[in-house]
């Protein structure tokens, strides 16, 4: 089964006529017409497995899921990859680097592993996942029809990688981020004090220079703001541009343009190929966090969220591993890029119904 929940509607695929590991090979079906859809997940390193699928049927409903309340749960463990220090360590090494002129931006995240009990339902987290935040965005990809250890991969990510209908595409990269607050005052003063971060609006516009980069040449207009907007998550302010351009070739396919333009600065880095280096140097293979999530029709129309605040869910249902990492640049400061991806776990947590500070 494949879940898309968004603010205009859910998209779900049921059944698996075809798996595909190999996105190219998924592309090729798809615009060969040998399949009629893809729904699932591309990695973040393109050379791992992807989990793809043409679903047997691909059904539209026009309203996003129904929120529920998370389900409580304890945690039996917990344990961070890397330890918080040592995170820290890689934000200074990831600042020197930059001062080095080696890299201008890299994203470095770390993974949390969690056992929960009692185990998660998928269903129920999903709905947990679309109550957790204003645009009811939640995924859930059965991961498993392709790779045969029955895990999903679920999540509310609130990052549209992009969204093709007909020519147009629109795509809404989010980077810069700000805690929220449970006072109101301090809440909206957390999001100007974003809107006019000179380190967030540097960490963003290397996304939306990226975006622009690779559609231009496919495009016959682009319009992308100079100044980025606002938005909020349950847990975080983000800084989000809305990018819209018209495509030239109307054959380019929804699931072309995720492969074309995954993975962004917003989860890799600038320039892309030093940035994925580097972060390949230091982290645990992502696999699928930081990839993209979505689905793509015969028609060739489609909407891929990139693959952030998710979890990869065991066979035993208890086991998980979710991800939170943040965009590292000239004038990042090593304790409150720690304190940004704890903020950014949240978006699991709450939604798993585990207590946590
Ligand atoms: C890489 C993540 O967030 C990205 C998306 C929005 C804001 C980000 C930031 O401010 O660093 C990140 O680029 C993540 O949540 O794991």
């Amino acid at each position: 089964m494949f879940v898309l929940s968004r603010p205009h509607g859910t998209v779900r695929g049921r059944g698996v006529r075809r798996a595909f590991a190999d996105a190219a090979a998924a592309r090729a079906a798809l615009s060969t017409g040998a399949a009629r859809a893809i729904t699932g997940a591309i990695p973040f390193d393109p050379a791992d497995a992807a989990a793809l699928v043409e679903p047997g049927l691909l059904e539209f409903d026009d309203a996003p899921l129904t929120p529920t309340p998370p389900t409580p749960r304890q945690v039996v463990s917990m344990t961070t990859h890397p330890d918080p220090r040592t995170h820290r360590d890689r934000v200074v090494a990831a600042i020197k680097q930059i001062a080095d002129g080696v890299v201008d931006k890299v994203v470095l995240a770390r993974a949390v592993d969690i056992v929960v009990r009692p185990g998660v339902e998928i269903t129920e987290l999903l709905g947990a996942l679309a109550g957790g935040n204003v645009d009811r965005n939640a995924f859930a990809v059965d991961v498993g029809a392709v790779t045969g250890d029955a895990s999903w991969l679920l999540g509310s990510s609130p990052e549209v990688l992009l969204r093709k209908q007909g020519r147009v595409v629109t795509c809404s990269p989010y980077a810069g981020s700000a805690r929220r607050s449970d006072d109101p005052a301090a809440d909206r003063a957390a999001a100007e004090a974003l809107a006019s971060s000179s380190k967030d609006l540097a960490e963003h516009r290397f996304v939306v220079d990226y975006l622009r980069d690779r559609l231009a040449p496919l495009s016959s207009d682009l319009d992308a703001p100079s100044t980025p907007e606002v938005r909020s998550t349950g847990e975080i302010w983000h800084l989000a541009t809305p990018i819209r351009a018209t495509l030239r070739d109307p054959s380019v396919t929804a699931l072309d343009l995720a492969a074309l333009l995954s993975p962004t600065p917003a989860v890799c880095g600038t320039p892309s190929d030093v940035a994925a280096e580097l972060i390949r140097d230091v982290e645990e293979p992502r696999r699928l966090y930081g990839g993209a999530v979505g689905w793509c029709d015969a028609a060739g129309d489609g909407e891929w969220m990139v693959t952030i605040r998710c979890l990869r869910l065991a066979a035993d249902r208890e086991s998980l591993r979710t991800w939170a990492g943040g965009g590292i640049v000239a004038q990042s400061d090593p304790q409150d890029e720690l304190d940004e991806t704890t903020a950014k776990l949240a978006t699991v947590l709450n939604a798993l119904g585990v207590e946590h500070a």
